[in-house]
This record gives C-alpha cells, sequence and structure tokens, in this order.
C-alpha cells in the first residue's frame, strides 16, 4: 500500500538520523526534502534564521502553531534554555502521528507539548489546560488565512506581554496579506522582515519578526 510523504519523511529521520540527537534530525529531514522530496518545512535556510531569533528571545515558553512533522518543533526546541515548555499545535491526526515519533526519535518528549487540534479552539484554553500565564515567542507556521484570527485570539487572551515576539513563515510565499497589513500597521507590534527562500528552492519568501509592544 502508498506510504505517504510524513511517513517516507519519518523513515528518512529513523535511517539517517542519530537517536536524541536533534540538529541530526534537522539535517536528515532537510537532506531528505532537498534530495528526495520536497516538503513543507521552513528547511534550512530559513530555519537559520529562526535558530537567530529563538537563540536572541532565550524563551521559556513557546507556541508552534503548525507541527507538520515537527521539523521546527524540534529545530527551536534544541535551542531551548532546561526549563522551558514548547506548545505545539497540529490539526490533522496523521501529521500529529508523524510528529510524535519525530520528536521522540530527537529525544525531545520532555520539551515539548503537542496538541491535537483546531487553534481555534486551543488558544483561549492554553492558561486554564497548561497553566501558560504568557508566551514569550510564538512561531506561526499553520494556514496562512488563521494568522491574523489566531494573532487577534492571542491578543484578546491576553497570552502576549509586552516584548513577545511573534515569527511568521511565508509572509511571501504563499504570503499572508492581511497579516502583513495588519502587524505592520499595528501601533501595538514593531515589525522587521527577514528576506530569505522558500524552503528548498529559489523563489522569494521570508520571516515577519513582530515584537508586542503592551
Ligand atoms: O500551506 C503551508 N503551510 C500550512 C501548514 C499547515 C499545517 O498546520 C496544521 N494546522 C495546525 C493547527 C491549525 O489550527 C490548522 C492547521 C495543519 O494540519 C498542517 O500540518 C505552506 C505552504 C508552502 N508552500 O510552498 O506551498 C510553504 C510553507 O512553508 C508552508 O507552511
Ligand atoms: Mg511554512
Amino acid at each position: 500500500t502508498q506510504t505517504t510523504r510524513p511517513q517516507r519523511m519519518l523513515a528518512a529521520v529513523q535511517k539517517s538520523a542519530t537517536r536524541g540527537d536533534p540538529r541530526s534530525v534537522v539535517k536528515a529531514i532537510d537532506q531528505f526534502c532537498r534530495q528526495k522530496e520536497w516538503a513543507m518545512n521552513v528547511g534550512d535556510e530559513k530555519g537559520c534564521i529562526l535558530d537567530s531569533v529563538v537563540t536572541e528571545v532565550n524563551p521559556a515558553t513557546v507556541l508552534e502553531l503548525g507541527t507538520y512533522c515537527a521539523y521546527s518543533t524540534v529545530r527551536i526546541a534544541s535551542l531551548l534554555p532546561p526549563d522551558a515548555k514548547l506548545i505545539t499545535l497540529e490539526f490533522n491526526p496523521h501529521n500529529a502521528a508523524i510528529a510524535r515519533q519525530v520528536i521522540a526519535w530527537a529525544g525531545l518528549g520532555d520539551k515539548i507539548q503537542l496538541v491535537e487540534g483546531p487553534s481555534g479552539d486551543w488558544i483561549p484554553k492554553m492558561k486554564e489546560k497548561f497553566g501558560i500565564e504568557t508566551f514569550d515567542l510564538v512561531f506561526l507556521d499553520h494556514w496562512k488565512d488563521r494568522y491574523l484570527p489566531d494573532t487577534k485570539l492571542m491578543e484578546e487572551c491576553g497570552l502576549l506581554r509586552k516584548g513577545s515576539v511573534l515569527l511568521a513563515d511565508n509572509v511571501i510565499c504563499p504570503g499572508t496579506p492581511d497579516y502583513l497589513e495588519y502587524i505592520r500597521n499595528s501601533p501595538r507590534y514593531k515589525s522587521q522582515y527577514f528576506r530569505s527562500h522558500l524552503e528548498y528552492t529559489k523563489v522569494e519568501d521570508g520571516l515577519e519578526k513582530s515584537v508586542f509592544l503592551g
């Protein structure tokens, strides 16, 4: 029977990456996507920008919207301080099942909590269910038409504090025009565009980093 791309990606991790070594998991996925099949991971080029923002923020609490196969989940978690918590939301049960195995292979199960379901349902429950006050860093990489509504929802739920950083993937390709318009014109954010390329291609894309001003 036919396998899925996430299943083939997991097989590549289990074949080429060392258990308990997150960076080897990241490398194995990038190699798979460059040599075998493109997949919508943030990738190695934008991944370096992601790494620099994570290192700069040094967050104790991280929210990732859109786990997919946990490439960026593992990439971020590998840079977190010891007691930091990363919560990642995944809507598709098949993707979640693969992501859990990638996270386990990387040995990051105690830093990462994968939650299944739509972001709109879970964001309002973050405080009561996970004891989160506010997020220091949010990585947006899920459905592009959900970036704006979910950002407004996080504001309304009091999940952002002065200095919280939002980092959004794909603001050029596939593009998140309504989010960019809002975040770049809002007096409540200070935004910066990091120009790069769509993962594993020469097409322009980039990350938008926005600091919440309270
Ligand atoms: O479409 C893209 N991403 C959508 C990601 C969606 C992921 O987020 C989850 N989710 C989790 C929670 C939700 O509430 C909703 C969805 C979905 O179940 C899926 O796993 C995309 C597309 C391209 N591209 O070149 O075409 C490149 C990229 O880097 C991309 O990120
Ligand atoms: Mg993306």
